[in-house]
């Protein structure tokens, strides 16, 4: 990992995960909040970056609009299960079905309520900070489902088991933003918190791009930041330097 600071300028592509990185981490996933200052900041840096700024994130386009309003960026939502261009148009990866694993998280719901099911567009995540003795039981039950269906595949991230198309990456997302204007001909950077982020730093590293990982945890990714604080505190920062 390379200690100078990573630098956002006119010609930067930008690309931001949602949770545990512009978002501290809540105990529900509708309990998170967003600082209006947060806002403010993305709101400036995609009119200095002429629209080049996309949100990457497991959540679903709706809610990511939701959360964020009035931003309304491009986003890839669901790890790149669904994609908005900066045209509005919205590609969908066809999924698999996710009926067995589905019915797998719901008979362990029916165990433990304090499990949480996010059924989203193309995937499944089994949320269980609210019960977290009971992680590698729900690692080895959905793990078995994902096992009897196929086309699919289990991410393990923070506190939550998610059940996914396997063609669906953060990394692929970002190929394509960049394969599109305004995104097209710019350099990459992107910023994620956890192991569902590596895909995406692979490919922003492959283009030659900088990668930040923000929090603890092994990674490829080329700079650190503490948490969310220290990664909006520069964001402002970045913007207030390159607005006009
Ligand atoms: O790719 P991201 O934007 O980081 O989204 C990953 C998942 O984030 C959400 O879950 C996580 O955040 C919740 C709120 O802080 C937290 O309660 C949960 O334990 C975390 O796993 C979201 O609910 C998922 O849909 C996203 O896939």
């Amino acid at each position: 990992m390379s200690s100078p600071r990573p630098s956002i300028d006119a010609n930067t592509a930008l690309f931001l995960d949602f949770d545990g990185t512009l978002a501290d981490l809540a105990p529900r996933p509708d309990a998170v909040h967003v600082p209006t200052s947060l806002i403010d900041t993305l709101l400036l840096l995609q009119q200095v970056l002429q629209g080049a700024l996309a949100i990457v994130s497991g959540r679903p386009i709706a809610q990511l609009d939701a959360l964020l309003a009035p931003l309304r960026a491009p986003a890839a939502g669901v790890h790149g299960v669904e994609r908005r261009s900066a045209d509005g148009y919205v590609w969908h990866l066809a999924a698999p079905s996710l009926d067995r694993v589905e019915a797998t998280a719901r008979a362990l719901q029916a165990e433990v309520p304090a499990l949480l099911i996010e059924r989203k567009p193309g995937a499944v995540a089994l949320h269980y900070r609210q019960a977290p003795e009971l992680a590698q039981h729900c690692f080895d039950a959905m793990s078995a489902a994902v096992r009897e269906s196929s086309g699919l595949t289990l991410l393990h991230g923070k506190m939550v088991l998610e059940v996914k198309p396997a063609i669906a990456t953060k990394g692929h997302a970002i190929q394509a933003y960049l394969r599109e204007p305004p995104f097209l001909g710019r350099r990459p950077l992107f910023a994620g918190d956890d192991v569902t982020d590596e895909a995406g730093f692979q490919a922003v590293q492959a283009e030659g791009g900088e990668t930040i990982k923000v929090g603890e945890g092994e990674t490829v990714a080329s700079h650190r930041m503490a948490d969310p604080g220290s990664l909006r505190h520069w964001l402002a920062e970045c913007a207030a330097r390159l607005a006009p």
